[in-house]
């Protein structure tokens, strides 16, 4: 049997995490949530902005930001809490407002979504942050000014996010969708599906009861905001994207729990390159190879170019930075 065992095919890790502990160029990810002071709620969607930050060379950087504090009551009541966060959010390259439940601190991804929206700073929704950007659209765009997930405000007389469950509405306990399940590209010329190497469908994994108002797309479609995936029925919304702004994503699926060290997940890769001006490159290099552009080539001349097709095989011959990195994962927390 000890004879049958193969040497490990370290190389290519080897010389990925020597990349990830010479990394120097930040990259700074706001990170919009209402569990911010327990970082491993968020755990998933950190470990997918590393993933992605190696593969696009940069030192990743996240700046938490309690979406609470964004909020015009955190003004009056907390105004240092409030002047920090807004000054976090303001800082940083790109911004990401991540899953959740419950209303706490909603009215402050919104903010988050809004700033980025009319300010041109890359951003990336998750679940709920897809479906707040929805409601932001709605309110700031459409003046649809009281719309709302029905979630927050069941009373709402413009429900863009309803409960939408796949099979009873009653029965307790079974009314999540839950697990992976397909999104279907409705264009090819659009950011994720260029993202995703220009497949017609992905399968990702999902964990919730809302969804976009199937009855309002034709509104937001006409204000223009596109709906580029949805499911098999046509009627569940699962990738936005408004084309005008240089990055702006969201998804009712989590993308974070596919990705992988070396094999980053598109949208997240897409995220960071947009916050570090390598969107068009990646988006390039995606067109020319017809395939998920998950192995990045640097484009910095002056780095050493260690991903190449995926091959690593020379590790880069860069001074080790002390104290830079904490918590053993390479981010700067
Ligand atoms: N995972 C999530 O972000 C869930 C979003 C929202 N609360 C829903 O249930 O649809």
């Amino acid at each position: 049997m000890c004879s049958m065992t193969k040497e490990p095919m370290l190389e290519e890790w080897a010389a990925m995490a020597q990349t990830c502990d010479t990394l120097q160029i930040p990259v700074k990810i706001a990170m919009v949530g209402k569990y911010t002071g327990l970082s491993d709620s968020y755990l998933s969607v950190l470990k997918a902005l590393l993933h992605a930050s190696v593969a696009c060379q940069r030192k990743l950087i996240v700046e938490w930001v309690p979406a609470a504090d964004l909020e015009d009551k955190t003004a009056v009541e907390a105004p240092d809490a409030y002047e920090t966060a807004w000054s976090l959010l303001k800082g940083a390259d790109g911004i990401l407002v991540p899953g959740g439940f419950g209303d706490r601190g909603v009215q402050g991804k919104i903010l988050a979504a809004k700033y980025a929206r009319e300010n041109s700073v890359p951003f990336f929704g998750i679940c709920l942050g897809m479906q707040i950007a929805v409601i932001e659209f709605a309110r700031s765009v459409l003046k649809l000014h009281d719309a709302n997930s029905t979630e927050f405000d069941p009373e709402t007389t413009n429900p863009c996010v309803i409960f939408m469950p796949e099979c009873s509405k009653t029965h307790m306990g079974g009314t999540m969708r839950l697990g992976s399940r397909r999104t279907y590209f409705q264009v090819t010329d659009c950011k994720s599906a260029k993202l995703f190497g220009n497949v017609n469908y992905v399968d990702e994994r999902h964990r919730h009861r809302y969804e976009v108002n199937p009855d309002m797309i034709e509104k937001f479609e006409g204000a223009g905001l596109a709906f580029v995936g949805k499911d098999e029925t046509w009627k569940r919304m699962e990738i936005i994207e408004l084309p005008t702004h240089p990055y702006f994503i969201g998804v009712q699926f989590h993308p974070e729990f596919k990705s992988r060290p070396g094999k980053p997940s598109a949208l997240f890769l897409g995220l960071i390159a947009a916050s570090c001006g390598k969107l068009d490159a990646l988006l390039q290099n995606a067109s020319h190879n017809k395939q998920c552009p998950t192995k990045f080539l640097s484009d910095d001349m002056s780095m050493p170019s260690i991903h190449q097709n995926g091959q690593a095989n020379k590790p880069a011959k860069r001074l080790k930075v002390e104290g830079v990195y904490q918590n053993g994962n390479g981010m700067h927390v």
